[in-house]
């Protein structure tokens, strides 16, 4: 009997945790975990036992997880594309409607007031100071046509707005999701000139790093409103702050404070809210706890962000062997040279590859020994090898 035991590094939605089936128990120890799941919580600098097989992220985004290091010690790290890109959206549209009408400085002036005999008058002569603008017709840019700048181009679309979109490596599955109403922007500069709202949806990578800076906002209209419900450093936020001061950027919605962030000047900052709502926490939890409970129990995956998604099944045969290794010439006949010397019949073989790393599953007809599996450990460039039946 299997004992497969997953630690949660963030509170994970119970109907998530009820996926795993028998054999698996959720522990408390991340020092005898073969999978964890994770939200927000930050593993840079975690240590991770030799226990430790998967990682699964029940979100989108993953810079909080060190993906070199996993990859390298044949960690599986997968994510949750589009799970909680509904609910992002939906935020996405409310920080419009922030963005447009001055709702936090109505509600605040409430607040204050409150305790006036008089607030029903006083109301009516306050509200000139929070009068805003509509969206009808105004052009948003999208930076980054994922799962959620999908959802939100085409929700922009349908309130009415002109709809510019930017993302050079768009997929076809997006492509095919947007609607044909959103203007294809070839060139980011073109979106920074034209339009009066500008959100980004783009993963928070080195490349990525900065990219609203001081020349990228030079290049956007004036009293531009922008929204960064992705990640925190995607905006130089010295040159936002200079951009807000002057006016030249007139509002900033972000999900995402910082030191800096809650201080500047007309930005409306939220604690990180986007995924925060029942269904996206489900959504979420349901999918990665499924993620690992495969990889765990098949070797199969799906959605990895390190390594290649691989399908075989499941094993028929009487064993199977999943090899974690660098994508390098010869690693295959490697190992099946050793299979071949020991008399193992290989019954069926799957290789996958992705950028550095590679995977191979391997079904066979008899169990492998101590010393054939050791001898494959010890080929450089393998970085795990897993008996997974
Ligand atoms: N506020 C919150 O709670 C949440 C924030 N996020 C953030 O939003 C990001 C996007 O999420 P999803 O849409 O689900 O991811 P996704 O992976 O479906 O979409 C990202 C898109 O960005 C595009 N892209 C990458 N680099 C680009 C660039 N330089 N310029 C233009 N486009 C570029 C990709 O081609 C892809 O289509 C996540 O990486 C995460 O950081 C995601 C979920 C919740
Ligand atoms: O789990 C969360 O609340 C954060 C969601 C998020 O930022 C993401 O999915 O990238």
């Amino acid at each position: 009997m299997k004992n497969r035991k997953i630690y949660c590094l963030n509170p994970i939605s119970e109907i998530g945790l009820k996926k795993f089936r028998g054999g698996y128990s959720i522990t408390d120890k991340i020092e005898d975990a073969h999978g964890v799941l994770v939200r927000s919580a930050d593993m840079l600098a975690m240590d991770f036992p030799k226990s430790l097989r998967a990682i699964a992220r029940a979100g989108a985004g993953v810079n909080n997880i060190p993906l070199e290091k996993c990859s390298e010690m044949g960690i599986v790290v997968f994510n949750t594309p589009g799970a909680n890109a509904n609910g992002v959206k939906e935020l996405v549209i409310a920080g419009l409607l922030l963005a447009s009408r001055n709702i936090s400085g109505g509600i605040e002036w409430v607040r204050k007031n409150s305790g006036g005999e008089n607030i029903a008058k006083d109301a009516e002569k306050a509200k000139k100071a929070f009068a805003g603008r509509e969206i009808l017709g105004k052009k948003l840019g999208v930076i980054g046509l994922g799962a959620i700048g999908v959802m939100v181009a085409n929700t922009a679309i349908s309130l009415g707005m002109e709809v510019y979109g930017y993302d050079p490596y768009i997929s076809v599955g997006s492509a095919w999701n947007l609607k044909r109403d959103v203007h294809h922007s070839e060139n980011v500069d073109e979106l920074y000139e034209k339009c009066d709202y500008i959100t980004v949806h783009v993963p928070a990578t080195p490349s990525t790093r900065g990219m609203i800076d001081a020349e990228a906002l030079a290049k956007m209209k004036k009293g531009v409103k922008i929204l960064n419900f992705a990640r925190d450093t995607l905006v130089s936020e010295n040159d936002l702050a200079a951009a807000l001061e002057s006016g030249h950027v007139s509002v900033y919605v972000t999900d995402f404070p910082t030191a800096k962030s809650v201080k500047m000047k007309n930005a409306v900052v939220l604690p990180h809210l986007g995924a925060s709502t029942a269904e996206s926490e489900d959504n979420c939890a349901v999918m990665a706890a499924c993620e690992l409970q495969e990889y765990l129990d098949n070797g199969n995956i799906k959605h990895s962000v390190n390594y290649p998604d691989c399908d075989a099944g499941v094993c028929r045969t009487e064993s199977r062997i999943a090899c974690l290794h660098g994508n390098l010439p010869g690693m295959i006949s490697k190992f099946t040279a050793i299979m071949s010397e020991e008399d193992i019949n290989i019954a069926n073989l799957t290789n996958k590859s992705r950028d550095k790393y590679a995977y191979t599953v391997i079904d066979i007809d008899t169990r492998i020994t101590d010393e054939a599996l050791e001898r494959i450990r010890e080929i450089v460039g393998m970085h795990r090898v897993r008996i997974v039946k």
